[in-house]
């Protein structure tokens, strides 16, 4: 059993353009009042997320109760892979991001209150287990790191570079429907993308996709700020779900794009989906890669899901 052990909280301030630091603000008053001990660390730049969690997860190690992320999807994707040789701390997430997928697939409440006190009320008990995916591209073997929502290649990649620098998606927070800037860009790039033949190989079987517009890995049913796009996918079952869309004019994709948010894409023959536990992805030519959002490189990549991760829900 764990006790009165610290609670360390990871602010990304800029999440959600500034929802962040106002969710922090909500939390903060609940933390005195209840006599939480705790420290809290805001980050400074992309990528200090994950030197925090490092940095404490070095210093304190076992003795600390939990993580809490406070941001987004790539606040919780660089805290994550921090604590990469740390898998035995539990980690809590209070949404404060654009997107929230993560929120959505681990059903996490939306209200912060309700969402922190979910965690506080699991005290000295223990977090539950989460697959993480694992990935590394082949010219840089050795640099291995993870996922925990899910990995996006070709227009996937595309979309999620423009979202993110995107002025409308500041603006869109703003009005509180961040999930829509997503949704805008692939509107804006549905006509200038152009396919290409994509190979998967999974547990050992090759596919070969024509005109292949994306491969999605995921660990959850959700990305892009809601969309279902492997309705199937479970973060405990051990595999990846994978969703490859092929072979269809910028019309259709237009349909499957509308259909993506319940879940009914999959109606449609040029969607196909797939799942395994190991994967190898190459393309005609290289394409762009994201991994919880975050842009992250080019294919050819290497996936598999090996690795596991304590998280508080
Ligand atoms: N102080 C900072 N200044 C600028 N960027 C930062 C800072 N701290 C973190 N970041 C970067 O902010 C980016 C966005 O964070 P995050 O993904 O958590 O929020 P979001 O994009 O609004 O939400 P979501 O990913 O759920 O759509 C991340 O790439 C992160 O590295």
């Amino acid at each position: 059993m764990r006790q009165n052990n610290m609670y360390i909280f990871i602010i990304n301030p800029v999440a959600g353009s500034g929802k962040g630091s106002k969710v922090w603000e909500l939390i903060k008053a609940d933390l005195e009042t209840e006599n939480v001990y705790y420290r809290s660390f805001f980050t400074k730049h992309a990528g200090h997320a994950e030197d925090i969690a490092l940095q404490i997860a070095e210093l304190h190690g076992e003795r600390l109760e939990a993580i809490i992320v406070v941001g987004g999807d790539g606040t919780m994707h660089e805290v994550i892979n921090g604590l990469r040789s740390y898998p035995q701390i539990p980690v809590g997430y209070i949404p404060g991001g654009s997107g929230n997928d993560f929120a959505r697939g681990f059903m996490v409440p939306r209200s912060v209150k309700k969402a922190w006190k979910r965690i506080y009320e699991r005290k000295n008990k223990s977090a539950r287990t989460f697959d993480l995916g694992r990935f590394r591209f082949s010219e840089r073997k050795k640099a291995e790191r993870f996922f925990i929502n899910g990995l996006g290649i070709g227009f996937d990649g595309e979309v999620a570079k423009e979202t993110n620098q995107s002025s409308y998606k500041k603006f869109l927070n703003k009005l509180r429907c961040g999930s829509l800037a997503y949704a805008i860009s692939v509107i804006r790039l549905l006509f200038s993308y152009q396919p290409c033949d994509i190979h998967v190989e999974i547990d050992g079987n090759a596919h070969t996709f024509q005109k292949a517009w994306l491969v999605a890995i995921s660990n959850i049913p959700y990305y892009g700020g809601g969309m279902k796009i492997s309705p199937n996918a479970r973060p405990d079952d051990g595999k990846l779900s994978l969703c490859v869309v092929h072979q269809l004019n910028k019309w259709k994709l237009l349909a499957v794009f509308i259909t993506v948010f319940m879940g009914q894409h999959q109606r449609f023959k040029e969607v196909t989906l797939l799942e395994g536990k190991s994967l190898t992805i190459s393309s005609e030519r290289p394409l762009l890669v994201h991994a919880d959002g975050e842009i992250i490189g080019k294919t050819p990549i290497t996936i598999n899901t090996d690795m596991r991760t304590q998280i508080i829900i």
